[in-house]
């Protein structure tokens, strides 16, 4: 399966605006309560926003004119009552509406980032961090905007137009069609120019999350970059990026605004219109001034939530690019479903490889056609020149992957009817690049382990005691209380290795792959953890990756792994020869 979320860029599936404002409501199909509150809130607003004009006529007419001060008076007060209760329900529907977005935001974050934790690690060799974090943060928050600032306005306005527009043709029918004319026009243009909103602001958010990756891969390896004093390189980097931002934004800023003027336009040409023919009207005795105040009004009403509407309906096409953007994640499957468990094939051993052929997502093929066993409590070790496919094999042991041919088998079952859970407690992996999490060495050793959370230091200090690990705790100042950093610094790369090496032996699995896990620690450190390997459950099969041979000197079994073909070295001096041979071709 191809992970590559920018693939789909450009490839979004044509669907109806109907359709996409259905599939957002579906977001907050839960919040009907809130929904119908704020809704009602935004009627009686609109529902007192729409009286007041005709009370204004009215009393223009009935009252200002007869020169009725007392009348004026009642009817201001009225007004003002009104005036005050808009306020209030508008109040209700911006904290209502603002909740309801808040909410949503927190749902779908967590939505995206549980889906992305589900995802294999292909879906992260493909995409980049910054890219995915600007999805996670930024996208989602156009969708918070749409649904906090803008749905219920949405609303409004339209409740607010229709109203007004009925007013305006019963008040008066030829002057109202007039009056309304040009808000066909509007109509047809918002139409032919929506998609191509939504297409701009696609791909400024895409511009935004080029960015962020621009970012992120710079922060992430600063040390490199200020050792090979690269800085300027990642400048102009960051300088390409931000100006494809700045173009792409200032595209999706001209064609978010391009509706206003010509809504504008459209609103003085009806205002235009109501002068003109009103007052001609008047001149025939047919309308009153009081009628023309209102109706003025009543036009300002249709047309003023008209050109909000220009600004929402771009907001809505903004949130229809991020909501794109998310479902993209959010429509992802991990490649690596557990399956249901097929018979046990007849095998001692505890993992098999069967005629397995392996190539990475787009890429060529890395294994080919690769046999071999490991049997249970044996020491086994991949050698092999650099680019050979050592990691990928263990990878594919520890199901990081699945082959694209053949089966790998975990005691004699189909790897794939493990669930997660099953797998990594079975199946230790010490990766060549070790992670720590912000914390301290305790939490980093119990990271994934649910045996120990519990235990209280000295209970835990027991326990690795018993693991024979208590010399390697010795190596750090404050013993399980250390700090650490997730960037790394603080304790340096063999103590990470080691922190990483007690996470795994904890575990107790029934195997454990060391991939290069010693590379960094030095050669008397490296002895104690090789006695601590000996020290493990007899049933224990461990696999050892590395390229320092004293390493590998105890295995039972060596294979040698290159150019992607997986075949047993024979003795330890046999492996060498190999590997002797393989380098002086290289
Ligand atoms: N995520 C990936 N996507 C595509 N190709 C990859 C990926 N990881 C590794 N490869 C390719 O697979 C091949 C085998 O790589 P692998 O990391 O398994 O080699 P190795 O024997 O472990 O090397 P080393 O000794 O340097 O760690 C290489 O050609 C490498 O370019």
């Amino acid at each position: 399966m191809n992970y590559n979320l920018n693939k789909f860029a450009g490839q979004e599936q044509k669907i109806s605006n109907y359709a996409a404002f259905r599939n957002l409501l579906q977001l907050i199909s839960h919040e009907k309560k809130h929904l119908m509150l704020a809704l009602s809130a935004i009627l009686i607003n609109s529902g007192l926003s729409l009286l007041a004009p005709f009370l204004v006529g009215y009393t223009i007419d009935t009252y200002v004119v007869q020169k009725q001060y007392h009348g004026v008076l009642v009817f201001s007060g009225i007004l003002l009552v009104m005036y005050l209760v808009a306020l209030g329900t508008s109040y209700l529907q911006t904290k209502l509406m603002g909740s309801v977005g808040q909410r949503t935001l927190f749902t779908l974050r967590n939505a995206v980032f549980n889906k992305i934790q589900q995802l294999p690690v292909a879906f992260f060799n493909q995409n980049k961090a910054g890219d995915l974090i600007s999805r996670v943060n930024n996208d989602t928050d156009k969708l918070n905007q749409f649904f906090s600032q803008s749905l219920m306005q949405f609303a409004g306005s339209i409740i607010t137009m229709i109203g007004a527009g009925i007013f305006l043709l019963v008040i008066n029918f030829k002057l109202g069609v007039a009056t309304l004319l040009p808000a066909l026009s509007i109509l047809v243009f918002t139409r032919i120019l929506s998609p191509w909103i939504k297409r701009k602001n696609a791909v400024s958010l895409k511009a935004f999350g080029g960015m962020s990756a621009e970012i992120q891969e710079s922060l992430g390896n600063f040390k490199v970059i200020v050792a090979f004093n690269r800085r300027d390189y990642f400048r102009t980097r960051f300088n390409t990026a931000n100006e494809h931002n700045y173009a792409t934004a200032i595209w999706a800023g001209l064609a978010n605004n391009v509706f206003l003027p010509f809504y504008g336009l459209c609103a003085g040409l009806a205002q235009l219109m109501v002068l003109a023919y009103g007052i001609y009207l008047i001149a025939e005795g047919q309308f009153s001034i009081g009628l023309l105040v209102s109706y003025l009004s009543y036009a300002t009403f249709f047309y003023n939530p008209l050109r909000q509407l220009a600004t929402l309906w771009t907001n809505f096409q903004v949130a229809m690019a991020g909501w794109d953007r998310i479902t993209e994640i959010l429509s992802l499957e991990s490649n690596l479903p557990t399956i249901a468990s097929k018979d046990v094939i007849q095998d001692a051993a505890l993992l098999t490889f069967k005629n397995v052929h392996f190539a990475y997502p787009e890429g060529r093929e890395i294994l080919h056609n690769i046999n071999f066993s490991l049997e249970q409590g044996k020491t086994y070790a991949l050698v092999g020149p650099t680019g050979g496919g050592k990691t990928t094999t263990a990878s594919l042991i520890a199901r990081l992957y699945d082959p694209s041919k053949g089966i790998v088998l975990l005691n004699g079952k189909d790897i794939r009817s493990y669930d997660d859970a099953e797998r990594t407690r079975r199946i230790g992996f010490i990766l060549q690049e070790p992670f720590l999490f912000t914390g301290t060495v305790k939490e980093n050793i119990l990271y994934g382990n649910a045996l120990y959370q519990h235990n209280s230091n000295e209970q835990l200090e027991q326990v690795i005691k018993e693991a024979n690990l208590e010399k390697l705790l010795a190596i750090f100042d404050n013993g399980l209380d250390t700090k650490v950093l997730s960037g790394g610094d603080g304790v340096s790369l063999g103590q990470k290795q080691l922190i990483a090496f007690m996470r795994a032996v904890l575990r107790k699995p029934d195997l454990l792959i060391l991939d290069e896990a010693t590379a960094n620690i030095d050669t008397v450190t490296e002895q104690l953890l090789s006695e601590i390997l000996e020290k493990l459950p007899p049933t224990t099969t461990r696999v050892i990756i590395a390229h320092r041979l004293n390493t590998i000197e105890n295995a039972d079994e060596i294979f040698f792994v290159s150019a992607g073909e997986v075949t047993r070295a024979g003795s330890f001096r046999n492996a060498v020869d190999k590997l002797l041979s393989g380098e002086s071709k290289s």
